[in-house]
């Protein structure tokens, strides 16, 4: 059977403020890491905290079972959320 195109269009709809949603709270996270390495900077800590990402893996795990997301892709973007806001500290490290 068919979707009727309204309940196609409802459903995307749905889709775009979800994925608003998103795209704000990823910016906010950014903002976060970015007042992050500017404090780093000044305290002349290292960029990385191994401890704290793994504390982060494990949260991810327990909230995204919780909430029914696959684990492994809540992980992969675990892996890429840090990726990015370490390359952005270095950034922030490195410029006078
Ligand atoms: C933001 C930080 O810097 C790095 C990036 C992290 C993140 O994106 O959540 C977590 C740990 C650090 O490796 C931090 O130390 O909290």
């Amino acid at each position: 059977m068919h979707m009727s195109s309204d309940q196609l269009n409802d459903l995307r709809h749905s889709i775009d403020n979800i994925d608003a949603a998103l795209l704000r709270l990823m910016a906010e996270r950014f903002k976060t890491t970015e007042k992050i390495g500017n404090l780093k900077k000044k305290e002349q800590r290292a960029i990385a905290d191994p401890d704290r990402e793994q504390e982060q893996i494990e949260r991810y795990k327990r909230i995204a079972f919780e909430a029914g997301l696959d684990v492994s892709l809540a992980l992969r973007l675990h892996a890429f959320l840090v990726e990015e806001a370490k390359k952005d500290q270095h950034a922030i490290m490195t410029s006078s």
